[in-house]
């Protein structure tokens, strides 16, 4: 039997990998896993559909192969930190005096793939056999779009030839007692707008500047962000159930060796946008909105979309993972949490993106799960870390899902539960 001390080292070896964007160290990576995966004893392959950028994939056989396998997904890069804002290293895994570990990644989502890991050995060590067979998947690139790993993977033959039933993904961390589920995500639109108008003196006052174009599209994206926001306010919406827009950018001005030239106005001005669009929205009236009422080109304004994220499938319908009683996998997975003293919160809608979209595309039932309870949110943020003991009590949640899922014999309906998600 491995000791907690044993257990929480493994994490923090991990964690001491420096995986941040744009320069993630995937090699050591990937020989961590396989070494990790060596000494459980699963096959083992790390797969480059991009030089440079392994994915390692395990596996423990089932008992009965013609059955869907399972997914247990996770992404091994992390998003860059400003060191000088943290009090611990990013990469240094250091536990203080109340349990928590600090590191980026220990909420998103280092802590998931090393729970995956631990609860089959686990499992493995207790002499369970799995009735289906269980895949481990290790990616690289989620945290800038995963062209390079969740969407090549998904579209490969290997994948194909897993015969995947079920994918296990990313959740968030839950500040209250009741982890949280997530059957769907909302689509990144990241918008650029841009507008032109007349150059002049800093002292006339005009109408058509590239300045005052830009500033009343500005303004009517707030009113917009702040209807979609008074809606979570009062409770009638969840985060993940509205249009957020957020301004990251602006750019313009003349520049001069001590700034700005103060006193010519600019005849060119941009702005930046992460808008999160939910599946369940209508895209098209937002199209329509950009196009009319935030980039006008009755107002000289033109616009752009760095990255249009799809979360519809080809007919155009929402991909949401069902989380009633028709989809088996919802109900053993609340089962599964329950029996392991856990509590599930209401399922809801991913507010950010995750690599899930790729296997909700294939029609494949796609769970968004981090069992991170009495938590804050940090992933992203400075200083994140996940407490010790939470981390081992989501191993036992894993150990609980895992065994359920693997034991689940019955062959996926004649209607086929691929469609219906
Ligand atoms: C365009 S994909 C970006 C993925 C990223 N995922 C997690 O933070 C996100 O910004 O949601
Ligand atoms: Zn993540
Ligand atoms: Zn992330």
């Amino acid at each position: 039997e491995d000791s907690s001390s044993a257990i929480v080292s493994r994490f923090q070896q991990y964690l001491q990998i420096d995986t941040a964007q744009p320069n993630p160290h995937y090699y050591e990576v990937a020989d961590f896993l396989l070494s990790q995966a060596k000494s459980i004893g699963l096959e083992s392959q790390s797969i480059e559909f991009v030089k440079g950028k392994p994915l390692v994939l395990l596996k423990w056989a089932g008992a009965i192969p013609s059955l869907p396998s399972i997914l247990l997904y996770s992404h091994t890069d992390v998003v860059p930190v400003e060191q000088d804002k943290w009090d611990y290293p990013a990469f240094g895994a250091q536990l203080d005096s109340n349990g928590n570990i600090y590191a980026r990644g220990s909420q998103d989502m280092k802590c998931v793939g090393m729970q995956y890991l631990e609860a089959i050995r686990r499992l493995k060590s207790s002499g369970y056999q799995p009735l289906r067979s269980i895949y481990v998947a290790f990616a690289p690139d989620e945290e800038i779009g995963g062209h390079d790993g969740a969407e090549k993977f998904a579209d490969s033959d290997i994948f194909n030839s897993m015969n995947v039933g079920v994918v296990l993904d990313e959740g968030l961390a839950s500040p209250t007692e009741h982890y949280r589920p997530f059957y769907a995500e909302r689509s990144p639109w990241w918008l650029v707008i841009k507008a032109v108008g007349a150059p002049g003196h800093g002292a006339r006052l005009y109408d058509n500047s590239a300045m005052e174009n830009l500033l009343k599209s500005i303004e009517s994206v707030r009113r917009f962000r702040a209807s979609q926001f008074d809606l979570v306010k009062a409770g009638l919406k969840a985060e993940g159930e509205v249009i957020s827009v957020n301004m990251v950018f602006l750019k313009a001005g003349i520049p001069s060796p001590t700034g700005f030239v103060m006193n010519l106005q600019p005849s060119e001005a941009e702005a930046g946008f992460d808008i999160r669009v939910p599946p369940i929205a209508d895209p098209e009236s937002l199209e329509r909105r950009i196009a009319e009422e935030w980039a006008p080109a009755s107002r000289n304004m033109t616009f752009q979309f760095k990255q249009k994220a799809s979360v519809y499938d080809k007919s155009g319908r929402a991909l949401l993972t069902k989380t009633d009683s028709s989809n088996p996998w919802w109900t053993l997975l609340e089962g599964a949490v329950r029996k392991a003293n856990g509590k599930l919160g209401k399922p809801e809608i991913f507010p950010a993106a995750t690599d899930s979209r790729y296997f909700r595309l294939l029609g494949l039932p796609a769970i968004g799960f981090s069992p991170m309870a009495n938590t804050p949110i940090l992933l992203h943020d400075h200083n994140e870390f996940l407490n010790q003991a939470e981390y081992l009590k989501g191993i036992d949640i894993y150990e609980s899902i895992i065994k359920d899922y693997a034991s689940y014999a019955e062959h996926p309906s004649s209607e086929g539960a691929k469609d219906e998600l």
